[in-house]
């Protein structure tokens, strides 16, 4: 955790502000650790992205929308590839998915994980070879399947005995002998939400290793022989900072797949440690670096490895949001801002003795164009994101503020704690960062609002990657 020092302050909040969140020192301060590596404040007090004000993109394509580094993403997935340049790095689409950033991401040898027929569409659309796609998830269709194959996309990641009969069935039917992975369950409980950890026991993905599911999978694999089996397989969940929860993930993997490999006289050639590596949201958070990560998971797999007394199998490894997370910023326009006072008695009562209302600590309500439909993360799981004035710089006095969005739901929040100038006013804009990663992806048109662009950002200029939806495409799929 990064700690700062305190500041100008204006209002009482002392009882309100979370005990992470500092007071700012200059609350027009951008912390590199959060913004995308191309945004700075200009010397009149507005954002630049790779050179370009933010106002001036705003006047162009509008607000809400995400703004792309694109030099941010393309330095990303080249410390990426180099860090792994022993591996396999394949980026998870579902954190972002769309032909612009996956022909990106393989101008830098990156391959591509999708995990629905929609995904796959795309990465064939941007020309990502198929033999350097990785299909996964719980429950794909026969027709995700059947797609899979006839693409002769070069692994499919295999999560129930269901989906091995069914690929076994089609194998048969088509000739075609895929190359599959079998998801394990390691068993680690991943310090991130509970909705995104996927190795803890009572969840729905892939095969228990401590009940011999798993084993048993590949060992039926093994035995009907239809299938090539590339190795095992594990994702124990997303926005983690342990790096010993790779390692014990990894080391277990890499036993079962000696153990397999023992038993019966093989060689799988790959293992796939999955993705999940976190990024910077807030002060809290304090991301490994690639190459740290790297360098710790080899030495496990090699150690492993010779340990079994079996060659180290190829690592794989599939990050997502840790390469596009941080290179998107939204921006909004805010339409009102509004004090809102508490009590400042400790028992919650609003009123003094004589009937008055008291005035005790107060936040700032900031509310933007755009809310839970662009970024669901913090009402889903409860994450905390930062954000800043991007036409301007304000202050010096900061207020603790809490911005949302125009969604008729109380739990419209996008950044739940944060200080902003407290002269903060309705036709400012503002900057979230950190919303590359499931934002856009997880958007929605709740209430009817259509979703935001995605515009790519570079010293070159700026393109919409994305287009703005508009109402009329959501009343063309409105057939009265
Ligand atoms: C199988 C698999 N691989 C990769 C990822 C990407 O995760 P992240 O974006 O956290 O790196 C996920 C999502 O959690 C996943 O389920
Ligand atoms: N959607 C999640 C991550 C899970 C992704 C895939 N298993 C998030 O926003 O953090």
């Amino acid at each position: 955790m990064r700690a700062h020092e305190a500041g100008a302050l204006h209002g009482d909040f002392a009882s309100l502000r979370p005990a992470w969140l500092a007071v700012p020192e200059d609350v027009n301060e951008l912390h590199s650790y959060l913004w995308p590596r191309n945004v700075k404040r200009g010397a009149d007090g507005a954002l630049e992205m790779a050179g370009h004000k933010v106002p001036d993109l705003v006047r162009e394509f509008g607000t809400p929308a995400y703004l792309f580094d694109e030099g941010d993403f393309r330095s990303r997935c080249a410390d990426w590839a180099e860090a792994f340049d022993f591996a396999d790095v394949f980026y998870a689409s579902k954190a972002f998915c769309s032909k612009a950033v996956l022909k990106i991401a393989s101008e830098y040898g990156l391959k591509v994980d999708v995990c629905t027929e929609g995904e796959l569409a795309v990465a064939l659309a941007a020309g990502i070879d198929p033999a350097d796609i990785g299909l996964h998830g719980n429950n794909k269709s026969l027709g995700e399947l059947e797609a899979a194959l006839k693409h002769g996309v070069g692994r499919i990641v295999v999560d129930s005995l269901t989906e091995i009969e069914r690929l076994e069935r089609l194998a048969g039917e088509t000739g075609v002998r895929p190359k599959v992975m079998v998801r394990v369950n390691v068993g680690v409980e991943a310090h991130t939400h509970e909705y995104i950890a996927t190795a803890h026991e009572d969840q729905k993905f892939g095969f228990s290793l401590a009940d011999g599911d798993a084993y048993e999978a590949a060992a039926r694999i093994l035995d009907g022989g239809a299938l090539e089996l590339l190795g095992l397989h594990t994702h124990i969940g997303s926005q983690i900072f342990d790096t010993s929860a790779f390692e014990v993930s990894a080391q277990r993997a890499v036993r079962l797949q000696a153990k397999l490999q023992e038993d019966y006289r093989v060689q799988l050639p790959e293992l796939d440690l999955g993705g999940g590596y976190g990024m910077a949201l807030t002060s809290q958070d304090d991301p490994e670096e690639p190459a740290v990560i790297a360098e710790a998971l080899r030495r496990i797999i090699d150690r492993e490895s010779a340990a079994a007394g079996i060659p180290a199998p190829r690592i794989s490894i599939e990050p997502g949001r840790a390469l596009i997370g941080p290179a998107m910023i939204t921006v909004y326009e805010i339409g009102t801002v509004k004090p809102v006072h508490l009590s400042g008695k400790p028992d919650g009562a609003q009123h003094g003795p004589g009937g008055e209302r008291r005035k005790g600590a107060s936040r700032l309500y900031v509310s933007v164009d755009g809310g839970m439909s662009d970024n669901l993360r913090p009402a889903l799981y409860d994450a905390s994101y930062s954000c800043t004035l991007a036409n301007r710089a304000g202050g010096p006095a900061a207020s603790l503020s809490r911005v949302v969005g125009k969604h008729c739901e109380a739990g419209d929040i996008i950044v739940k704690d944060e200080f902003l100038p407290a002269d903060v006013q309705p036709g400012d804009l503002l900057a979230v960062p950190g919303t590359g990663a499931y934002c856009r992806s997880m958007g929605s048109n709740y209430n009817h609002v259509p979703r935001p662009p995605v515009v790519a950002v570079d010293e070159t200029g700026a393109r919409t990657i994305v287009a703005r939806e508009t109402v009329d495409d959501l009343l063309r799929l409105d057939l009265g």
